[in-house]
């Protein structure tokens, strides 16, 4: 761990509790078309929903990068935020078909993904690439959506051993934290993901309390959030109560009716 960089707080520091966050990756399952109508439909429901509306509830959306100027557009004046689902630990340079972190910065993100398991197992992405693209969502003043997860099902035990380790193998590149950085990490495990159901509850429950704890030791003073990913689901949140701060979305927000439904569940733990 860089020194300087985490471990701001004494350890066992509680993290400052913040509201409940959905966010929804689009991954590469929508067109641009599709895209625009799920934001315009997304836009509605953040107009209409008071949680929304009033900012008890944080929504983020992450398209893919072709349809991002276009869900800023029309996510600009919402409470809705927008995001990338990848950047380039570069920020300039040759680095052909790379994505900058300043140039998300300039598009108005706010969030952007870093170490996705489809990133680490189809395009090969190592623990020294996602903790150098770590440093440049923070160099940038993006939050990163910091994806952890353990490879199999096995005991929660386990499960968040493999995850505290990813989380300091990456924070060992991060050099740029400042006193206004914000994180988001998404406990996804990886056998979860793309399945008909989430993980159980008492096992994200145990993963998400050990990772608050470390949170709380190695970046208290700043902005933390714990959120679940893994075939999430309307009632999943109802079920996880405020053992996590909200949820990271992917097939079960394609519908703007069901994202609906799982913002009522965020709204009533928000109460
Ligand atoms: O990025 C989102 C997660 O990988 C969850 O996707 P999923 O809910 O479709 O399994």
């Amino acid at each position: 761990m860089s020194s300087g960089a985490v471990g701001q707080g004494a350890p066992g520091a509680p993290v400052a509790r913040p509201l409940p966050i959905l966010g929804v990756s689009l991954k590469l399952y929508l067109d641009v078309a599709a895209t625009g109508a799920w934001a315009g439909e997304l836009a509605e429901l953040a107009a209409r929903h008071p949680a929304v509306a009033g900012e008890r509830v944080r929504l983020f959306a992450l398209p893919s990068l072709t349809a991002l100027a276009q869900t800023r557009q029309q996510l600009a004046g919402t409470p809705v935020a927008w995001g990338a689902q990848d950047l380039h630990w570069e920020d300039r340079g040759a680095f052909t078909g790379a994505v900058s972190g300043a140039d998300l910065a300039e598009l108005g993100c706010r969030y952007v993904e870093v170490g996705h398991a489809e990133r680490k197992r189809i395009f090969g992405e190592t623990p020294a690439v996602v903790g150098q693209k770590l440093n440049a969502a923070f160099r940038n003043g993006l939050t990163p959506v910091f994806c952890v997860g353990e490879q199999r099902a096995g005991t929660p035990e386990l499960a968040a051993a493999e995850c505290i380790a990813q989380l300091e193998d990456a924070f060992g590149h991060v050099t740029q934290l400042s006193a206004t950085s914000e994180i988001v990490v998404a406990y996804e495990p990886e056998w979860a993901i793309g399945r008909p159901v989430p993980a159980p509850a008492a096992h994200v429950r145990f993963v998400a309390d050990r990772l608050r704890a470390w949170l709380g030791a190695h970046f208290a003073g700043a902005e933390a959030s714990v959120i679940y990913g893994g075939s999430a689901q309307r009632g999943t949140l109802a079920e996880l109560g405020d053992s996590v701060d909200g949820l990271f979305l992917g097939r079960f927000a394609h519908r703007v009716s069901d994202l609906a439904a799982i913002v009522d569940e965020a709204a009533a733990l928000a109460e």
